[in-house]
């Protein structure tokens, strides 16, 4: 009889820790003249949320538009679940743009539409599925965030809030690996906002989502985030989570988290001297 030698045969290679879902190296980016990112190194935890938080005009929206492939950088690596975003093909983007679930503030419902069609749009969109399973996916969807009971009415007899928790049920429509968020509390309530801030969490730990949130609502974010990047001025002034960034004795990220109107953060878009603007000088 042959002897096995069981070291070799249950020999595990040791553990790796887990890539992030989405890595950024020395990413640069520019619209025209204007320089939005010199150098940003940044990395997106699997199952976690990261909130990306700045003063406006910093380029929150735009990493997200480069995250989703909508933008090319100029320069440095943005890796997505391990694929170059940038240099794939029109149809592995595809393939993988339809594995991320977007909620933008500008991503209305289709007023036509009940909130059932909304929902079931990408999904109708992506393939062919029979009616009844497609039911009860829809359902599946309008179930999770809590609006199962309206999938029969028309965008215009819902709430602000309500509109968009039914975004999120068709951002999640396809099962997607990752949810971007812009600015998902814009406008709400106190209600609507803490409603959707905890559908947030439960929907990213329930499905293994990974979740990315640009906010500037400090408080909400806080609560929610597992990490945070501040941006400012092209680059990640602070990274770490809630905690450490309250505690981070950094002016620009004191005046950030404690929203103060003074500090190194400045209130004007860059412009030409005011003298050049107002006396021709
Ligand atoms: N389509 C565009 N064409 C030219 N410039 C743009 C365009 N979209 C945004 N910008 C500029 O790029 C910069 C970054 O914009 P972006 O919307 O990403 O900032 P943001 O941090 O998301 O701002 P906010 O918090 O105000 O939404 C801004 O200076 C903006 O004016």
């Amino acid at each position: 009889m042959d002897i096995v030698d069981i070291s070799q045969v249950t020999h595990h290679p040791p553990s790796l820790p887990p890539t992030p879902l989405v890595r950024i190296r020395n990413l640069h980016f520019r619209r025209g003249e204007r320089v939005i990112f010199a150098g940003v190194d940044l990395d997106i935890q699997r199952g976690r949320i990261t909130a990306i938080m700045g003063p406006s005009g910093t380029g929150k929206t735009t990493l997200l538009q480069l995250i989703s492939g909508q933008l090319r950088p100029t320069a440095g690596t943005l890796l997505v679940d391990g694929q170059p975003i940038h240099g794939l093909s029109r149809q592995a983007l595809y393939a993988l743009r339809t594995r991320i679930g977007m909620l933008f503030q500008s991503g209305a419902l289709l007023t036509d539409l009940t909130v059932f069609e909304n929902v079931a749009f990408p999904i109708r969109e992506h393939g062919r599925l029979p009616e009844s399973v497609l039911r009860k996916l829809v359902l599946m969807k309008l179930e999770a965030v809590g609006l199962r009971g309206a999938a029969d009415l028309m965008p215009n007899a819902l709430s602000g809030g309500m509109a968009r928790r039914v975004a999120l049920a068709r951002a999640i429509a396809l099962d997607p690996m990752m949810i971007l968020y812009d600015e998902p509390f814009t406008g709400q309530d106190p209600i609507s906002l803490g409603v959707l801030v905890s559908l947030i969490r439960q929907l990213n730990d329930a499905s293994g989502l990974t979740s990315i949130v640009v906010s500037h609502d400090v408080n909400e974010v806080f609560s929610i985030a597992d990490d945070v990047y501040l941006l400012a001025e092209g680059r990640v002034i602070s990274h770490g989570t809630p905690a450490q960034l309250t505690a981070d004795p950094s002016p620009w990220v004191q005046q950030f988290v404690a929203g103060l109107p003074d500090g190194p953060v400045h209130f004007h878009y860059p412009a030409p001297p005011l003298a050049a603007d107002f006396l021709g000088k």
